[in-house]
């Protein structure tokens, strides 16, 4: 294990696993198109191993578990990690509820990652779509499919039962889909991965989802700053240039996105931010020596505007999208 590896915290999931609390994200670089250049995205994952990173979350959705699998089995084969010192996640997209086809799929994922199993499992949204990843219909919506994420839940179990993933969870529930969940799972999500940042901290659904065990998973902490497309006249602009943020990284001598990792780290949530290069993954990973005292995280706090990067608005018609109701 490399020295500045051991520097990160890990925390504990509700099943007694440990899991860093400080990874990568793999997302694309440009926006919304899959299937750009995902070699991109194999030089980041060695990169990030180098550098110490050990958790990496993943999904079939982003088109690039290929090249996740070829950069750990090679710093594996390199003896620089071993694969039980890897954390990865990965997730179920939407076209995939239907419950017969879950342990295939994830199937599928491992041997794309050329990997035995994964770490932590994920149903990516819990709206379930037709079958090609993002089919819409004549007005640009996607297409509703039939499946409950209750029944794809209970495939999720069988995967854990299979040994094909370690621990499960959910990412994209509100707090009436988290209850469903609750009411019928044999196993209890581990995490809930939400959009998570000082414009919206989501505390009722942390509050929620941590007095039942589950830790929630920070996306987009950085304000997804690659999304300016979603911004509108009404938004205070770009997170990682907000005053306050500034303000604080100029006081603890750290940049903009340090405070905004630190920030997550403190309130237990695990964070995921992504970058493609060495030089900003390293400043990203930086963020073991200083503590940002209770005010200061009380005046990040107090940004919090409800204000979501990530609507996929094609999908709001449909009965099962998580964010048509207050959280
Ligand atoms: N469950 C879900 O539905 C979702 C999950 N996710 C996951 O969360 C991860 C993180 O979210 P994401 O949307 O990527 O947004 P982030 O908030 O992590 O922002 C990533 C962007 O910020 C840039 N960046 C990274 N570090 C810095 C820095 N130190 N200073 C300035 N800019 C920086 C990156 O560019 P560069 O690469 O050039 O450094 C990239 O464009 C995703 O990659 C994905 O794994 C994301 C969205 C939805
Ligand atoms: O994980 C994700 C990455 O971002 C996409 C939107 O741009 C989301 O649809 C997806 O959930």
């Amino acid at each position: 294990m490399s020295p500045s590896s051991q520097l990160v915290k890990m925390v504990k999931f509700n099943n007694g696993q440990q899991y860093p609390i400080l990874g990568l994200g793999t997302w694309q670089t440009t926006p919304d198109i899959q299937g750009t250049d995902q070699t991109e995205m194999y030089e980041a994952i060695k990169s990030a191993i180098n550098i110490g990173y050990r958790h990496f979350d993943c999904a079939a959705y982003y088109n690039n578990e290929k090249f996740v699998g070829m950069a750990i089995n090679e710093k594996i084969k390199e003896g620089v990690i071993k694969r039980e010192e890897i954390f990865i996640t990965d997730k179920l997209w939407n076209n995939k509820h239907n419950p017969e086809e879950v342990v295939d799929t994830l199937k599928d994922s491992l041997k794309l990652l050329c990997l035995d199993y994964i770490d932590l499992y994920l149903i990516h949204w819990p709206m379930s779509t037709t079958e090609t990843p993002v089919a819409r219909d004549s007005q640009n919506r996607f297409i509703e499919s039939i499946y409950s994420y209750l029944d794809t839940w209970k495939a999720m179990e069988r995967c854990v039962q299979l040994g094909l993933t370690k621990s499960i969870g959910i990412s994209n529930f509100n707090m009436k889909q988290v209850k469903d969940i609750l009411g019928i799972a044999t196993i209890i999500p581990v995490v809930n991965q939400v959009e998570n940042h000082p414009y919206l901290t989501q505390n009722k659904l942390k509050e929620f989802c941590e007095t039942n065990g589950i830790l929630l998973t920070a996306y987009g902490p950085l304000g997804s700053p690659y999304r300016p497309y979603k911004r509108t006249k009404s938004t205070k602009g770009i997170l990682l240039d907000d005053p306050m943020v500034k303000k604080l990284a100029a006081k603890y001598k750290k940049t903009n996105a340090q405070i905004l990792i630190r920030f997550q780290i403190q309130r237990g949530v695990l964070v995921i931010p992504k970058s493609s290069h060495p030089v900003r993954q390293k400043e990203n990973f930086n963020v073991w020596d200083f503590e940002i005292s209770t005010e200061d995280m009380d005046s990040l706090e107090s940004l919090n505007q409800n204000l979501r990067y990530v609507k996929i608005e094609p999908a709001q018609h449909m009965k099962d999208y998580p964010f048509n109701e207050e959280l």
